[in-house]
């Protein structure tokens, strides 16, 4: 990764999730907000180098923000707008705002990483990016010593040691998981395992190709095929050649496409559209979804003969709130890491910080740990970590009181108010230990404790052995 922080402004959270992966990929921080006044507030918290702005959001026009960008907080981060068809008007007045460049929507990926390193060309930070070229080639991990964690890790040591001895085609994977909990870093870890990593990985994205592009771009095109097709080219699937075709987010390849996939996986030959030869190809297939794709196969979304094709075997990667303490390896992980690219001093965690970062939710899991910790490692003094925004973030998972608690001569004793609140929390969480400590706001070992006191009784579900809270 660079130094480079990209805010991307949009509504889109499929599109947004495509753009924050492409920048990643390139070496970019990307942080995505979906309102305007969250905008705001991150562009005066943090320091950003580049804005993407989409022109309509929920709380107000991108061109008022902008203007308030430059008029009233007199800040000139460069800014790429990003206009939907009809919207020209607006471009032209983001441009006398200053704007370094406006796309149309839909946006093509690869013309926006193209616009943002010309920007990037021309100014000082040509250095940081001749960094991140050599920095995205980094070695990846999956980190924790979480019991979930670990068993993903022997599934892929187990598929590496059949995918290392043979040249045959591996079968089909079949990655699940939440977002941000290392599905991409998966495939990876299991491309380079095996005998093809010497060999092409091609990653596509379902989400980010166009509806109308994805199947010229996954199976390629003779010239002439359709009124667009200038020369021929090979579709993506070929270009994997023996190597591992990565296809994210399957679960939004539409059915169509979803028949050939089935057709390509069955009998291994490719045809280009408008071609009549077909091709073999050797390609190893993994995908990923976040979806619930079990689910998408009862209520008719996704193939169901496509769903059992793919996950000849499958690994689930488990959300980092279940994976107990993982959250705090991986925060000490990441802080060391930045301290480190950034020549900062080591970081240190306050005990109340170890606690604060281990009851968080991380609903967007890992990359909303690493971002947020990566972030506390800049702004922090001398190493020592800065606790913003997490507090909050905790308050504002923890239930709001409504009605005051008042004492009566009947009410109940300290004790008593304490049992029932423990016996909610159980009750609300399916007697889930760790839930149930999260919502009560203390740690798992603070909740045994009480339990014990009050002779309850938690249907023990958690992922790891009591003594390593
Ligand atoms: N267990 C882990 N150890 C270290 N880093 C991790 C781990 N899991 C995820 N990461 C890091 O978190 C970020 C997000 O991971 P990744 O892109 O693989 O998630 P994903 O599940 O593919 O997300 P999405 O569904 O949004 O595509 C990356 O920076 C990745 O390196």
């Amino acid at each position: 990764m660079t130094d480079i922080q990209i805010l991307l402004i949009e509504d889109e959270h499929l599109f947004a999730k495509a753009v924050r992966k492409r920048l990643e990929r390139e070496g970019f921080h990307c942080h995505v907000v979906d309102t305007l006044s969250a905008a705001t507030a991150y562009c005066l918290s943090q320091p950003i180098h580049l804005i993407l702005l989409d022109m309509r959001l929920p709380d107000g026009s991108g061109l008022d923000f902008l203007r308030d960008l430059r008029e009233e907080y007199h800040l000139d981060t460069t800014v790429i707008v990003l206009t939907a068809f009809g919207e020209l008007e607006d471009a032209v007045t983001a441009m006398k705002l200053h704007a370094l460049d406006y796309l149309k929507k839909p946006i093509d990926l690869d013309t926006l990483v193209t616009t943002i390193n010309k920007f990037l060309d021309k100014t000082v930070l040509t250095k940081q990016l001749q960094y991140s070229s050599t920095a995205s080639t980094e070695v990846v991990q999956l980190l924790g010593n979480s019991l979930a964690l670990h068993k993903v890790r022997q599934q892929i040591a187990r598929i590496s040691t059949l995918t290392s001895q043979t040249e045959n085609n591996p079968p089909n994977i079949l990655i699940l998981g939440e977002t941000g909990t290392g599905k991409d870093v998966c495939a990876h870890l299991l491309h380079h395992a095996s005998q093809r990593a010497t060999r092409p990985f091609v990653h596509v994205d379902c989400a980010t190709l166009p509806a109308d592009l994805i199947e010229a771009e996954l199976f390629g095109h003779e010239k002439g095929a359709y009124t667009h097709a200038h020369t021929t080219r090979k579709g993506l699937i070929e270009t994997a050649e023996d190597g591992t075709l990565f296809l994210d987010e399957v679960g939004e390849l539409p059915l169509e496409l979803q028949t050939k996939l089935l057709a390509v996986l069955g009998r291994r030959m490719v045809r280009r559209l408008g071609s009549t030869q077909e091709r073999y190809t050797g390609a190893w297939f993994i995908t990923a979804t976040h979806r619930p794709l079990m689910q998408w196969v009862e209520e008719g979304k996704f193939r169901a003969d496509l769903y059992y094709r793919l996950n000849t075997l499958t690994i689930e990667l488990p959300p980092l709130r279940t994976c107990d303490n993982d959250s705090l390896v991986l925060a000490q992980h990441f802080a060391q890491q930045t301290a480190q690219r950034y020549g900062l001093p080591s970081p240190s965690f306050s005990p109340e910080l170890c606690e604060q970062i281990q009851q968080a939710e991380w609903r967007g899991n890992v990359r909303e740990l690493r971002h947020y910790i990566e972030r506390a490692v800049l702004l922090s003094e001398n190493g020592s970590l800065a606790l913003h925004g997490l507090q909050t973030r905790i308050d504002a998972m923890m239930p709001t009181v409504t009605e005051p608690l008042t004492i009566t001569s009947h009410s109940l004793t300290l004790e008593q108010a304490e049992r029932l609140l423990i016996e909610q929390a159980l009750a609300k969480t399916a007697g889930n230990v760790s839930q149930a400590a999260r919502l009560l706001g203390i740690t798992r070992m603070a909740l045994r404790y009480r339990l014990q006191k009050h002779g309850l009784k938690a249907q023990d579900n958690d992922e790891l052995p009591t003594d390593t809270d």
